[in-house]
């Protein structure tokens, strides 16, 4: 199977498609052409009378009662008169029917019932010739030059999107890749004064708005040139063959053209990049995601994503990652529960741990001082070629917990790298998510910095064929989602026969029920070495008993170390709880963002219907807010992640897509607008704050409706990590029982860690339950 096909959320309807007026931000009135925000209308030119006892055009209110012809208005309920589909000629050419089947006047950009947006085209003539349609799939108003919703800048090109037209912006005004509006006179963004994008050829379709002209062209100092220039006016050098401008921006990229590993962009009828003179990979110019270049063009497929290369620069590779905080000596004072055969001592130091000098003097660039809690047993059990299972907080340095003793073993006696169609990694590490993934394989190049080590990735949503010319080069470290992986290897691009170390981190994501099939299938697979002739690891910072049977089919012996209680949550994060019903939220929600106006939130919510609406919600407000799940596009994610990170956006909405792993510094506030189902997923999305010793606030919204079974656990969790456990939940309050979790701490050592192996079954025990399908494995 194709892994683009790999959705990621099961359980919500596809994304609404949005009409951008009352989701612009506020003094873009230009937005608003035309369009009132009325709901008692009176000059609606609605039904006209008709006689006797009941009339032709009275009609009947979503509420059941009966209203005069005369009236917009339900007498009892205050509703607007639902303004189509009643018949008697109620409704108006440009009334509209929103999704949840109720009519709204021309006028209204939100359904007066469910506070939907108005669907953005489509029937009922509300859209505009110069509308756009961003790649989100939100519409927005010709005036605008950036998504109302992701803040994506309008595509330059492809869909026959008039560039110019209405409202504030003139037709050749362009969008900096700052996000800056800039008027179509200046040839330098006024505000980060970096040159006009010159148009054509870009293969996300962003770039130019139209500011650029026939025969204009982009250097690869990335600066913009008129035609009649031979030389780039910025860097003197002369203009690229094949750079014949973009024909004013307005194409995009066309079927068949590609992207080059180099990062440049090429039209369908070069066999070598213009930029770089490589040759045109193989499987490239494929618009859609199959790999292999084998499948034909399909518009109603996304366009082929490849990822930027990263910056290999000492400063940016060690530039990642986040600075200890102010609790980070704490952490000599938590309890390590440390059992299988024989485990080895802790390590002091990693200087004195007898690592390769190179990994010592990466860490030291890293600017880790002194191994946390789970390195300090990790780290000896890993060198020693002992399998681990591994539990510890969010946030305590798991990552380098398995790639530390790995790396040393393969700097120690490193394989032969193999180069070719088939690659043969010595290690293999999954993770249950895209940026995870991405991450993994960041840090795995800090540590292996500057060393032989090659490492790889490979995920979904972005192209194949380019994470397959990586490989081809050699690859001893292979970070990838398990969709991709399994994918590889059906398609014969790796075997598995040199791997001699496999790591699963969040391992019990990894292993949960639903996907537990795909694991067997890798671990299983024919090249795979025998669970004696590999190490295998694996680290979460909860790990229920269930999950623990699970995984130990695929481990020998292994070392069992806890560190603090298995699945609790991070003390460095101060945990709010506030009784917050359904409708009450959009307004907390305000409130609390109003009341600190502070950057590095984020909100998680639990469909991707409401990430949409509430992201939506905060652009309108003027806070700048983007999103990241599962239907938008992996290039958008990532955009979403490096706006986040850049604090060009101060606010992520996120589902559970980014619970897990993600490791970015700046990250103040986790607020829960919904509660998830579990409470490991609740301990993993705090997890987001209060990292390596730094301080975290959490606020989640606790909706009796919706979370009463999630209340023993709650409290649990509230209780271990030694937070104020609120009066509404301690009370009881008939919120209904717990789902029967993994139950408590109380594993009878004193802080809860839990070897299963010394359980004699009477313990706690169940599997985590249902986890929510947010994310899938690609
Ligand atoms: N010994 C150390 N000294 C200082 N910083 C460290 C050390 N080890 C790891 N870190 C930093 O701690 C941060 C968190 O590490 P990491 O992402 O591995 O945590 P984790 O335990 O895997 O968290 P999660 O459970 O959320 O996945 C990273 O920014 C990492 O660079």
């Amino acid at each position: 199977m194709a892994d683009d096909d790999w959705d990621d959320d099961y359980s919500s309807p596809a994304p609404i498609v949005v009409a951008s007026t009352s989701y612009g931000s506020k003094g873009n009135s230009a937005d608003n052409n035309g369009w009132s925000n009325d709901t008692s209308n009176s000059n609606g030119g609605g039904g006209s009378r008709g006689g006797g006892g009941s009339r032709g055009d009275d009609w009947t209110c979503g509420c059941g009662v009966s209203n005069f012809a005369s009236r917009f208005k339900c007498f009892k309920c205050h509703e607007p008169k639902p303004g189509g589909g009643n018949g008697g000629g109620g409704s108006r050419g440009e009334d509209w029917t929103c999704g949840c089947g109720v009519s709204n006047f021309a006028s209204r950009f939100k359904c007066f019932k469910c506070q939907e947006p108005k669907p953005g085209g489509g029937g009922g003539g509300n859209s505009r010739g110069d509308d756009w349609m961003c790649g989100c799939g939100a519409s927005n108003f010709a005036s605008r030059f950036k998504c109302f919703k992701c803040q994506e800048p309008k595509p330059g090109g492809g869909g026959g999107q008039p560039n110019g037209g209405g409202g504030g912006s003139r037709g050749e005004d362009w969008m900096c890749g700052c996000g800056v509006s800039n008027f179509a006179s200046r040839f330098k963004c006024f505000k980060c004064q970096e040159p006009k994008p010159g148009g054509g050829g870009e293969s996300n379709g962003m770039s130019g708005g139209g500011g650029a002209k026939p025969g204009d062209w982009s250097c690869t100092c990335g600066a913009s040139n008129f035609a009649r220039r031979d030389t780039c006016f910025k860097c003197s050098e002369s203009k690229p063959e094949g750079m014949s401008g973009g024909g004013g921006g307005g194409g995009g990229a066309k079927p068949g053209d590609w992207s080059c590993s180099c990062g440049a962009s090429n039209f369908s009828r070069r066999d070598t990049c213009f930029k770089c003179s490589e040759p045109k990979p193989e499987g490239a110019g494929d618009i859609n995601g199959d790999a292999n270049g084998d499948a034909p063009f399909d518009p109603a497929k996304p366009p082929l994503y490849i990822p930027k290369d990263l910056d290999e620069s000492e400063a940016a590779v060690f530039s990642s990652g986040i600075q200890t905080g102010i609790n980070f000596s704490l952490w000599e004072n938590v309890g390590v529960n440390v059992s299988g055969e024989n485990p080895p001592r802790p390590i002091e130091s990693f200087e004195t741990a007898g690592l390769r000098e190179i990994l010592v003097n990466n860490l030291k660039k890293a600017q880790y001082t002194k191994p946390t809690p789970i390195q300090k047993y990790a780290i000896p059990a890993g060198l020693e070629g002992r399998d681990i299972m591994g539990c510890a907080q969010t946030g305590s340095g798991k990552t380098a917990a398995f790639l530390i003793p790995i790396m040393h073993q393969l700097l120690e006696s490193p394989g032969e790298i193999v180069t070719g169609p088939c690659a043969q990694p010595e290690v293999i590490i999954c993770a249950p998510t895209r940026e995870l993934v991405i991450q993994i394989f960041e840090v795995a190049k800090k540590y292996a910095y500057s060393s032989i080590l090659k490492v790889c990735m490979h995920y979904g949503g972005a192209s194949s064929a380019h994470f397959n010319r990586q490989l081809e080069r050699g690859c001893h470290i292979l970070v990838a989602t398990m969709g991709r992986l399994k994918d590889i290897l059906e398609r014969g691009k790796i075997s598995l026969a040199s791997v001699r170390f496999v790591v699963l981190d969040e391992a019990d994501r990894m292993l949960d029920m639903g996907f537990l099939g795909d694991i067997q299938h890798v671990m299983q697979h024919s090249t795979m070495p025998d669970v004696a002739d590999r190490q295998t690891l694996m680290f979460s910072a909860t790990f229920p008993d269930a999950i623990q049977k699970l995984a130990s089919q695929f481990m020998k012996n292994y070392i069992f170390i806890a560190v603090g209680t298995v699945g609790g949550a991070s003390k460095d994060v101060v945990q709010t709880l506030l009784e917050v019903r359904k409708k009450e939220k959009k307004r907390k929600l305000l409130e609390i963002l109003r009341e600190k106006d502070e950057d590095g939130v984020i909100v998680f919510v639990s469909t991707i219907r409401n990430a949409d609406f509430i992201a939506c919600t905060l652009c309108e407000t003027e806070i700048s807010t983007t999103s990241i799940h599962g239907s938008r596009l992996q290039a958008q994610r990532e955009q979403a992640i490096a706006d986040f990170k850049a604090k060009r956006m101060k606010v992520l909405v996120a589902t559970s897509v980014a619970s897990r792993g993600l490791d970015i510094p700046g990250i103040r506030h986790v607020i829960n607008y919904d509660l998830p189902q579990e409470v490991d997923e609740y301990v993993h999305r705090i997890g987001r704050t209060g990292r390596v010793g730094n301080k975290g606030r959490a606020t989640s919204f606790f909706d009796p409706d919706q979370d009463g079974a999630l209340v023993p656990d709650l409290i649990r969790i509230l209780k271990d990590s030694d937070q104020e456990v609120p009066e509404f939940l301690s009370s009881g309050g008939g919120f209904g029982g717990g789902r029967g979790g993994r139950g408590g701490g109380g594993g009878g050592d004193g802080f809860g860690a839990r070897d299963i192996r010394h359980d004699n079954g009477s313990g706690p025990g169940g599997a985590s339950g249902v986890t929510e399908c947010e994310e899938n494995w690609d």
